[in-house]
C-alpha cells in the first residue's frame, strides 16, 4: 500500500480512561468486527480453534477507514500494556506508531500514567491527539481537563476531541482527526530488510507469532530472516494481519504492521526491541533502542507439598516459553525444601505468575518476601550481585553496597499531600519536586529505594490517599546505603525463607513490626513460640505466641453447629497454605508478613 494511505497509531491512557471502550468502538465505525464479538464467533466455531492464540492477543489491528476525502487509509492501531511494569514494551510499541491518541477521563483528569506515558510518546517524536472521554458522564468536566493536559503534559488542547466512547459520540470524528492529524510512515519498500518486533508469545497450535513494524524493506512469506541481537535465521512460513480476525498475507511492506510466524520455538529468540531483517541482504545496523530488559524484582516461590517441586519447575518452563522477562533458578531454603528464586520485571508481574502458577497448574505456593537485587563491593576488590538473602556475605566482608533507585511520581489532590509525604519519607525517599499541576492537584517527584516501593508501598499509597493518587516510576540508578540481613527466628531457629534485607537506621523498627505482624499470623500451637528478629547475632526484636490453652471449638459456646462446621473447614483451609518448620506450623502469609507490615 501507498505509504501515504497508512497510519500507525496507539492508544495511550491511564487505566479505566477507556482504551478497551475506543478501541471497540472505532473497530465497529470502520466495519471491523469487535474483538468481543471476534471471541465470540472463535468460541462457537471450532475449527478456528487452532487462531485461538492469535485471536486472543490480537490487540493490534488494522481497519481500512474511507474518509471524507473519498481515499481508503489502512489503519493499524497498536495496543500497548498499560502498567508501568511493562513500560519497556510499551516503549516499542510506541516505537512502531507515527501517533497517539492520548485518552483523558473528563471527569477524572490527568492522572500519573497519563503523563508518563504521554511523555513516553512525545519522546519518541510522535503526534499526539487529545482525547476527552466520558462527556456522557454528569460529572464530565471538559474545559477543566482541556486545562489540565495542557498545564501538566504540555499539549495544546484546543482542539481536543471531546468524546463518549460509550455512547458513540463524536467517535467518528477522531478517525477523521487520525487521517490528517498523524503522519504517514516513510520508509523504502526497496531498502535491505529493517523490521521492529514490538511483540511475541508462544500459541501452543503454531509456535512462536511475532508481531512487527516493518520500518523499511519488505517482508515476504518463505523469505529467510535474521534476529539481529542473536544472528539467529528463521524460516517465514505464514504472516499476516488482524482485523481483528486474521488475514493470511504473501507481504508486509515498509510503514506496515503485522504478525509473522516462522520456524522459532522458543520466544527468548525474539525478544521485544530486536530488529529483523532479510538473511540474504541484511540492514547495516539494527534498530536503535534494544534493550535486554533485567528482572527487578526478586522473590523464592516453593510448593507447600514438597513433592510438587517437580510439576513447579514443569509449570516455570511452560511459562518461560510464552514469556522472557520472567527468569528462574533452582534454590534451596533449609526452612522450606527445593524451589525456585524467580525474578520478575516488577510486582504486577510477579502476581500475574504467581496467580496464573496456581490457578492454572493447580499448585500450592509458598512465596517469599519480595526483594531487589545489590551490587555489592567485597573487601577483596570483587563485585558480586545478590539479590537472595541466603547470599547475603559476612558483614566483615562488604566494603560497599549499592541498592536500586527509582524516580517516582505521584500525582493526587492537595488534601492528601500531608499523608503521601510522610509515607515517602518513611520509605526513604527524596524529594526532587513538588508542583500544582491544577488548583488542587500535585505532582511529587521522589526518589526511593526500589526495596521499599517492592513492599508495601502501592497499598500504602492507596490507603493514605483513599485511592486519590497514582504513581508512575522508572528506574534512575543507585544509592550507596548500609543494608543489613535481619533473619526472623521461631523458637530459636532462624528460619532463611524469612530473612529480608533492610536499611540499618530502620532495622530495629522494621524488626518490631514484624515480629509483630508475625505474631498475628502465626497461630497459636500447643507450646509456646518465640519469634525474634536478629541482625547477626544481635536481637532486635522479640514477640512470643503464647500456647494454645483450648480446644477451638470450645470457642463456639452455644453448640450452633453450623459454626462449627464454617470454623473446622476455616481451619482445614489455613492447613492446606502452612508449612511446618521444625515443630511449628507456619503459614503463607507470615512469609508475607514484611509485606503486611503497614497495614492497620
Ligand atoms: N460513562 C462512560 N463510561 C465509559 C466511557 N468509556 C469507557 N467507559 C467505562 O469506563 C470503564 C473503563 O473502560 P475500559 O475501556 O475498560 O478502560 P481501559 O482504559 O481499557 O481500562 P484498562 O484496560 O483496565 O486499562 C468501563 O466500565 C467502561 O464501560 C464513556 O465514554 N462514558
Amino acid at each position: 500500500m501507498d505509504p501515504n494511505h497508512i497510519r500507525n497509531f496507539a492508544i495511550i491512557a491511564h487505566i479505566d480512561h477507556g482504551k478497551s471502550t475506543l478501541s471497540d468502538r472505532l473497530l465497529e465505525l470502520t466495519g471491523s468486527l469487535t474483538s468481543r464479538e471476534m471471541q465470540a464467533q472463535v468460541l462457537d466455531a471450532m475449527d478456528l480453534e487452532r487462531e485461538r492464540g492469535i485471536t486472543i492477543k490480537a490487540h493490534t489491528v488494522r481497519m481500512m477507514y474511507k474518509a471524507e476525502d473519498g481515499q481508503t487509509y489502512q489503519l493499524n492501531l497498536i495496543d500497548t500494556p498499560g502498567h508501568v511494569d511493562f513500560s519497556y514494551e510499551v516503549s516499542r510499541s510506541l516505537a512502531s506508531c507515527e501517533g497517539a491518541l492520548l485518552v483523558v477521563d473528563a471527569s477524572q483528569g490527568v492522572e500519573a500514567q497519563t503523563l508518563a506515558n504521554a511523555y513516553l510518546a512525545i519522546s519518541h517524536g510522535l503526534e499526539i491527539i487529545p482525547i476527552i472521554n466520558k462527556i456522557d458522564l454528569p460529572s464530565a468536566d471538559i474545559e477543566r481537563t482541556k486545562e489540565m493536559i495542557e498545564k501538566s503534559v504540555g499539549l495544546p488542547a484546543s482542539d481536543a476531541i471531546p468524546v463518549s466512547a460509550k455512547t458513540g459520540q463524536n467517535v467518528e470524528q477522531i478517525l477523521e482527526a487520525v487521517v490528517h492529524l498523524l503522519p504517514p510512515p516513510k520508509g523504502d519498500p526497496e531498502a535491505p530488510l529493517q523490521a521492529l518486533i514490538f511483540d511475541s508469545w508462544f500459541d501452543p497450535y503454531r509456535g512462536v507469532i511475532v508481531l512487527a513494524r516493518v520500518v523499511s524493506g519488505t517482508l515476504r512469506k518463505g523469505m529467510k530472516i535474521k534476529v539481529m541481537s542473536n544472528g539467529k535465521v528463521f524460516d517465514i512460513e505464514s504472516m499476516g494481519v488482524m482485523t481483528p480476525k486474521p488475514v493470511e498475507l504473501t507481504e508486509l511492506s515498509a510503514g506496515e504492521v503485522g504478525f509473522f510466524v516462522a520456524t522459532i520455538k522458543n520466544v527468548a529468540d525474539t525478544k521485544v526491541g530486536d530488529t529483523i531483517t532479510d538473511a540474504e541482504r541484511p540492514c547495516a545496523e539494527p534498530l536503535p533502542g534494544f534493550e535486554d530488559i533485567k528482572s527487578m524484582v526478586f522473590a523464592g516461590l516453593y510448593t507447600v507439598d514438597s513433592h510438587e517441586h517437580a510439576l513447579l519447575r514443569d509449570a516455570l518452563e511452560k511459562l518461560r516459553l510464552n514469556d522472557s522477562s520472567f527468569t528462574f533458578e533452582p534454590e534451596s531454603s533449609v526452612a522450606l525444601g527445593f524451589g525456585f528464586r524467580c525474578g520478575f520485571l516488577g510486582l504486577l508481574h510477579l502476581e500475574i505468575i504467581q496467580e496464573r502458577l496456581e490457578r492454572e497448574y493447580n499448585l500450592d505456593l509458598i512465596t517469599t518476601a519480595p526483594g531487589v537485587r545489590y551490587k555489592i563491593t567485597l573487601t577483596d576488590g570483587k563485585v558480586v550481585e545478590v539479590d537472595n538473602p541466603s547470599r547475603w556475605p559476612d558483614p566483615s566482608e562488604i566494603e560497599q553496597i549499592e541498592e536500586p533507585v527509582i524516580t517516582a511520581k505521584i500525582l493526587t489532590n492537595e488534601e492528601y499531600v500531608g499523608g503521601i509525604l510522610k509515607l515517602v519519607e518513611d520509605k526513604r525517599g527524596r524529594q526532587q519536586n513538588f508542583e500544582y499541576v491544577s488548583e488542587t492537584r500535585v505532582m511529587l517527584t521522589y526518589e526511593l529505594p526500589l526495596n521499599e516501593i517492592v513492599l508495601d508501598f502501592y497499598d500504602r499509597l492507596k490507603s493514605v490517599s483513599r485511592g486519590y493518587a497514582s504513581l508512575d516510576y522508572h528506574l534512575a540508578g543507585t544509592w550507596v546505603s548500609p543494608m543489613v540481613k535481619m533473619d526472623i527466628l521461631v523458637s530459636g531457629e532462624p528460619v532463611d525463607a524469612l530473612s529480608i534485607i533492610v536499611h540499618r537506621d530502620f532495622a530495629y523498627e522494621r524488626g518490631k513490626a514484624l515480629v509483630s505482624k508475625m505474631r498475628e499470623l502465626i497461630p497459636r500451637q500447643m507450646f509456646e513460640v518465640a519469634i525474634q528478629a536478629a541482625i547477626g547475632s544481635k536481637i532486635v526484636a522479640r514477640e512470643t505466641v503464647t500456647a494454645m490453652r483450648k480446644n477451638v471449638i470450645a470457642k463456639c459456646y452455644g453448640g450452633d453447629i453450623s459454626r462449627k462446621r464454617k470454623l473446622l473447614e476455616k481451619q482445614k483451609e489455613g492447613k492446606k497454605r502452612m508449612k511446618r518448620i521444625g515443630k511449628v506450623d507456619i503459614p503463607q502469609e507470615a512469609f508475607l508478613a514484611v509485606l503486611k507490615v503497614g497495614e492497620e
